[in-house]
Order: C-alpha cells, then sequence, then structure tokens
C-alpha cells in the first residue's frame, strides 16, 4: 500500500518552514561566491544526461531536509510499491505498470499472481512485426500500393506522446509520413484528408477504452471517407489498425482483431507512449528505434529505482518544486526546450503533470490544505525568449524554470547550434544574477546618456535576478536519451504525488464536463428554445442555434 502521511504534519515541514524564511533573504549569486563546489554538489549525470541543478534556492541544509521530508513521507516504499505492482491507482483499482513495458530485462512483473512479461513482448513482437511489414512496403493497400502515410486517430495520452516523440525523433524518421487527428472539431480530419489518398494510407484508431466520443468520431468520419474512395467494407481491414485495451468495441467498429494491438487497464493513458499507443512512433522512426527509446526509459527506471535518493534525478528535481510550489508559493513551472524536436515537450507534460497531480483530495478522501501540481506550460527557445520571458525576468512571479538542450544538433548549421546554446546558457545566468541599479547606471553612463535620462530610465532597466532555474545538458537527442528524458519527468511527477500524499494515477477531473455535453449534445438537435440550465448556459445554446 502506499503510505498515508500529510507532509505539513512531518518534522522536515516545520523544519523546512522556519528555514524558508533564512533562505527567502539569501541571493543566490552570492552562494555561488562563497561556495566553489556547489555546481559540482548540485548536479548529477546520468549517462548522457546532465541535470544541474545549483541554479535554485537552495542549500546543503536545504537539500538535506527535503531528503528528511522524502523519507518522512516513505518515498522509498512508494517506489516499491509501484514498481512492485501493487494496486497504488486505488480509485480505479488498477496497478501503475507503465515501467514493465519497458523492462527491457524481462524479470519477471506479476500482477495477480501472473507475469505481464510474456504478453508485454508479444504485442512488441506484433508491432515488429507489422511495423516492418508497412514500411518495408511488404504490407499493401487495397489496390496493391505501398501504404505513403499513417493517420494516428487519438486523444490526450493516446495522442500527445505520440506527437510529442514523432517530432522529437523527426531525423530518425523512415519513408512513411506520419498524421495526428485529435480534435472532434470537423476542421481537423477534413484537413489531414484533403492532402491524401485513400489508396495509401494507413488508419491507426488508438483509444484506451475505445469510447472517447473524439476518436469514435473521427474514426467514423475516417471510414467513409476511405469507403466513398470506393473501397469495400472487407478493404477495411488493410487501413484500419486499433490501439486499445478494450477488444469488444473494437469488433464492434470492423476492425480485424488481427489488426489490434492490445495493452493493458495497468497502463494509464498518459503513460501509454511505451504501449500499444506507441505503433505510431515505431512505423514514423523504425521499430529498433522505438525499442531504443523503451531502453532509455528502462535504464532511467533503474536510476530511479536503486539510487540513494541524494542522487536521484527524478527524485531532486521533484524535491526542488516542492521547494518552490509549497513553501516559495510559485504556481506554475515552465518545460523551455532548446531544441525545435523538442516543441511539443511542454504539452505532453502539461497532461503528464497536470493530469497526474492537479487534485485537492488526499489519500484519506479529505479536502487538502496545501497547494499540489503546478501549472506547466513552456516552448522552445529561442522563440520564448522573444515572447514571454519579459515577465519571466521582471514580473511579480516567481517561475521555476526547466531549461534543456542538446550539445550535438541533428542540423549542424554553421553557427546556429552554438547560437542556440549560447542563449540557453545566458538566460539562466541572466535569471540569477540580474542586473542591480548600480549597473545599469554605469550601462548608461557608458553609452552617453545625460544624468536627467538616466534617472529616468535606470529603474525599468533593473534585473532583481535571484531567479531559480535547472539546467538540463543532453548530449544528443536519440531515441535512448529521449526516453530516459521522459521517464525521468515521470517519476518526477510520481515522487511529487507521494509527497503531497494524492493520488497521481486517476483523473476524475476529466469527467465532469464529458458528462453535461453528453446532456447537451441532443438538446442541440432542434430548433427549439433550450431553458433546462441557468441563464447564461441557455442564452448561449440559444445564440447558437439562431446563428448556426
Ligand atoms: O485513450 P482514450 O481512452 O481514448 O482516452 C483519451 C484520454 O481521455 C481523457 O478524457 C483522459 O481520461 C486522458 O487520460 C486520456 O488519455
Amino acid at each position: 500500500m502506499l503510505p498515508n502521511i500529510d507532509l505539513t504534519t512531518t518534522n522536515a515541514y516545520k523544519y523546512l518552514t522556519d528555514h524558508f524564511i533564512d533562505i527567502a533573504k539569501i541571493d543566490l549569486k552570492e552562494l555561488f561566491k562563497t561556495d566553489n563546489e556547489r555546481f559540482a554538489k548540485f548536479s548529477i549525470q546520468f549517462e548522457d544526461i546532465l541535470v544541474d541543478y545549483s541554479k535554485n534556492r537552495i542549500t546543503d541544509e536545504t537539500v538535506a531536509l527535503l531528503i528528511q521530508l522524502a523519507r518522512e513521507c516513505s518515498l522509498k516504499e512508494a517506489i516499491d510499491a509501484m514498481f512492485n505492482a501493487e494496486a497504488i491507482n486505488v480509485t480505479e483499482g488498477r496497478q501503475v505498470l507503465h515501467t514493465a513495458l519497458r523492462n527491457r530485462s524481462n524479470t519477471p512483473v506479476l500482477v495477480d499472481g501472473k507475469d505481464v512479461m510474456p504478453d508485454v513482448n508479444a504485442v512488441l513482437a506484433q508491432m515488429k512485426t507489422f511495423s516492418d511489414a508497412v514500411i518495408s512496403g511488404e504490407w499493401k493497400g487495397y489496390t496493391g500500393k505501398e501504404i505513403t502515410d499513417v493517420v494516428n486517430i487519438g486523444i490526450g495520452g493516446s495522442d500527445l506522446g505520440p506527437v510529442m516523440v514523432t517530432e522529437a525523433l523527426k531525423s530518425y524518421k523512415t519513408r512513411l509520413n506520419l498524421h495526428f487527428v485529435s480534435n472532434v472539431d470537423g476542421t481537423h480530419i477534413a484537413e489531414t484528408l484533403k492532402g491524401l489518398d485513400p489508396e495509401t494510407t494507413m488508419f491507426l484508431i488508438a483509444s484506451k477504452t475505445f469510447t472517447t466520443q473524439e476518436t469514435m468520431a473521427n474514426a467514423h468520419s475516417a471510414r467513409d471517407w476511405f469507403l466513398k474512395s470506393g473501397a469495400k467494407d472487407t478493404d477495411v481491414a488493410k487501413h484500419f489498425a486499433a490501439l486499445s485495451t478494450n477488444s469488444k468495441a473494437v469488433e464492434g467498429f470492423g476492425i480485424d482483431t488481427a489488426n489490434m494491438f492490445v495493452f493493458w487497464d495497468w497502463v494509464g493513458g498518459r503513460y501509454s507512449l511505451w504501449s500499444a499507443i506507441g505503433l505510431s512512433i515505431a512505423l514514423s522512426i523504425g521499430y529498433d528505434n522505438f525499442e531504443q527509446l523503451l531502453a532509455g526509459a528502462h535504464a532511467m527506471d533503474n536510476h530511479f529505482r536503486t539510487a540513494e535518493l541524494e542522487e536521484n534525478i527524478p527524485t531532486i528535481l521533484a524535491l526542488n518544486g516542492i521547494w518552490y510550489n509549497n513553501f516559495f508559493e510559485a504556481e506554475t513551472q515552465a518545460i523551455l526546450p532548446y531544441d525545435q524536436y523538442l516543441h511539443r515537450f511542454a504539452a505532453y507534460f502539461q497532461q503528464g503533470d497536470m493530469e497526474s497531480n492537479g487534485k485537492s483530495t488526499d489519500r484519506n478522501g479529505k479536502p487538502i490544505d496545501y497547494q499540489t501540481g503546478p501549472i506547466i506550460w513552456g516552448e522552445p527557445g529561442t522563440n520564448g525568449q522573444h515572447a514571454f520571458y519579459q515577465l519571466i525576468h521582471q514580473g511579480t512571479k516567481l517561475i521555476p524554470c526547466d531549461f534543456i538542450a542538446p550539445a550535438q544538433s541533428h542540423n549542424p548549421l554553421g553557427e546556429h547550434h552554438n547560437m542556440l546554446l549560447s542563449n540557453f546558457f545566458a538566460q539562466t545566468e541572466a535569471l540569477m544574477n540580474g542586473k542591480t541599479y548600480y549597473e545599469v547606471v554605469a550601462e548608461l553612463k557608458a553609452s552617453g546618456k545625460s544624468e536627467a535620462e538616466i534617472a529616468e530610465l535606470a529603474p525599468f532597466k533593473v534585473f532583481e535576478g535571484n531567479r531559480p532555474t535547472n539546467s538540463i545538458l543532453v548530449k544528443k537527442i536519440t531515441p535512448h536519451s529521449l526516453g530516459s528524458l521522459i521517464a525521468m519527468y515521470e517519476h518526477k511527477i510520481f515522487v511529487q504525488g507521494i509527497i503531497w500524499n494524492i493520488y497521481s494515477f486517476d483523473q476524475w477531473g476529466v469527467e465532469l464536463g464529458k458528462q453535461l455535453a453528453g446532456k447537451i449534445l441532443p438538446e442541440l438537435k432542434g430548433d427549439e428554445e433550450i431553458s433546462s440550465h441557468d441563464g447564461s448556459t441557455n442564452g448561449l445554446i440559444n445564440q447558437y442555434k439562431a446563428w448556426r
């Protein structure tokens, strides 16, 4: 079972509350001046990933107290509970075993006494055979042509992971062109299908439950489009595959069960890119590269499971986040990859983090009176610098930022990569050091400004600094290192959920809106005036009916 401890009742929390008063006054750059070992002490290298967390508002004492907090919240026991297949997703009565999907060492993982690894490996073998056949062209469409385009139809966890990874690993692309349709807005599928030929297009219907409204609507529209081209029902088998835990519903839709790739209810949607949901990834980068992605994640799993808490990257990142979230009262966490290929990375972890830890009921079913999951956001650098960094540097809010960059580019083009990385290094330095009033005045003087001009301008040019960042430097974004990086963030989210005493693997918060939409949909059919809701909702629905 998971521990059940209110973090605010721990000794560590009380010590941290006192310690915070001292730290809040300390300037981060002073900490570097007084400690030459700070970078060595507060950075951890794992394979080709260097995590530098030294530019945080922490001291040795902070780290020791945060580790004590993790111990008092029984983090180690919780990690073991997850890997040992305990049903830690209590409100859904399920195990949490995305780690089994990438368990490349094949050590048995027992669910209700049965080893799940043979089933995991059987689906992987099926994915290999299928992706090899489609990529090589051996798999033919209904008119005998090779498949050229693959459309993944799915939403949430059945979309965001595959989109993020196929974009991140685009330089490993096979000859297949991948497309992703998620939104129920007809525009998404209509625009995607415009450029495609039904004879050479393969659809992957990706849905854990196979009941999600958006995905089912898009799947039906895709099939209609396919059949309109002159294809027969029996041709569907050559162009449609399903990725799901719900075999019955897949059969009901008319997809050949031979083209069904299963996974299991112990895989959460937002943790499912490692499962059959990753078939679009295997098609996009080739099966061997998909396996490398799994291997990279597995390596991080082993690190997370075995490294001491002081050296444990996901734990350290999680505790830092808790420091800002629960003591500095930071509301958000920015993820800023300096890599165009990672342009969906922050969007992916919006679901990963916010759907996992956006909870306000603790593990006793009681309302929580402390802060839990932060708002996750971010865009790639350097684009973000020219958009929202103003607020990070000079705004009134404290925004802890993760900066991520590869040392080696897949596209070494002139000075581009040095330019990119000079910005990566400069930003964390600028956020920490800021610029004092005196420095601003000296600069303005040197530029020939008059005393009056200096007095007028200087206050606007001051940077307070003391803004915390993590720098995550990766040798190169490969399938292996990307797998590790994703798993690193997954486990960070896990650690935070344990310490906040919440259930990170359910998502009841997405249900209410779905329920109400289900009630409203039939009301939109006719022309009659609607009066069953509040005044605003009635007014909006009736105006919609008048205008459509
Ligand atoms: O994969 P399916 O079942 O279509 O779900 C897609 C998504 O649905 C949402 O409502 C959430 O529950 C997500 O966690 C999930 O990833």
